[in-house]
């Protein structure tokens, strides 16, 4: 679970002072995937990065209940950030290096994650001759090498051409479901956002707070089929017409 209470985030100061973020409460059950929207700007990436503590908050606090875990949190980034000279299992593994566990462990768990994101076959390739889709599995399966119990991504697909975009929503569809991670997902297509996500949360632009959010009553798995649900198209119709209200 994901405690966020009076979370807030300020950057510079005086006249430089930008709000990103004003005070968010909000529980996140283990196990949900939330998906984040809202206009450019609006603290999407704020909101990630204070839950992953890779920045401070100016007021309130992220509570994550997780055992204590010593990285209980995976990050996906836009960019593959991938180590150039590592294979691809080479990359993958890399977290696992720290960790204490065995060789034939750590080359296990490299096999399975190979396998969940597709990348069979290319384990002694490196990033540079791997697609952007690619590169973007093979961050997912880093991500997710030490079993984190959250996964944030941040925008992690606006890079890659539309059908691979697809095919990678369905598969990390399926790698939800299949290990129960609890995902946060911060994306800029509304279609996205509703097609993967349990729940919908969309923010306001700055200072970015809250607007509202969405329990997606979409059945699982999500498929083809899904894309022609009227509760689909109504949700994404509905986020549409709010996100069009805050931008205009
Ligand atoms: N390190 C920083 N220093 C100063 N201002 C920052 C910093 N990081 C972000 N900001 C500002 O905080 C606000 C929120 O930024 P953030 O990146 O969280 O928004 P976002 O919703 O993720 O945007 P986008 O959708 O364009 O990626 C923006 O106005 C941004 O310019």
């Amino acid at each position: 679970m994901i405690k966020i209470e009076q979370l807030s985030k300020i950057y510079g100061q005086g006249d430089d002072q930008v709000v990103a973020l004003e005070p968010l409460d909000q529980q996140i059950n283990a196990g949900e995937f939330v998906s984040i929207i809202g206009p450019s700007g609006c603290g999407k990436s704020t909101l990630l990065r204070l839950i992953a503590s890779l920045e401070d908050p100016t007021s309130g606090s992220v509570t994550l209940e997780t055992a204590n875990l010593k990285r209980p949190v995976g990050f996906v980034f836009q960019d593959a950030v991938l180590l150039p000279w590592k294979t691809v299992a080479e990359n993958i593994r890399f977290p696992l290096d720290t960790t204490g566990v065995s060789r034939k462990q750590a080359n296990e768990k490299v096999a399975e994650l190979v396998e969940l994101v597709g990348l069979k076959g290319f384990e002694k390739s490196l990033p540079k001759q791997l697609s952007g889709g690619m590169r973007q599995r093979a961050a997912i399966a880093r991500a997710l090498a030490d079993d984190p119990p959250i996964l944030l991504m941040d925008e992690p697909f606006s890079a890659v051409d539309l059908l691979t975009r697809e095919t990678l929503n369905d598969e990390l569809s399926r790698i939800w479901q299949k290990t129960g991670k609890t995902i946060l997902l911060v994306t800029h297509s509304v279609e996205e956002a509703a097609y993967l996500g349990s729940r919908v949360m969309v923010m306001s632009p700055r200072p970015g707070r809250l607007k509202a959010t969405y329990d997606v009553d979409l059945a699982q798995p999500r498929g083809e089929q899904t894309k022609r649900d009227p509760k689909f198209l109504d949700l994404v119709s509905e986020l549409r017409t709010l996100m069009r209200e805050m931008t205009s």
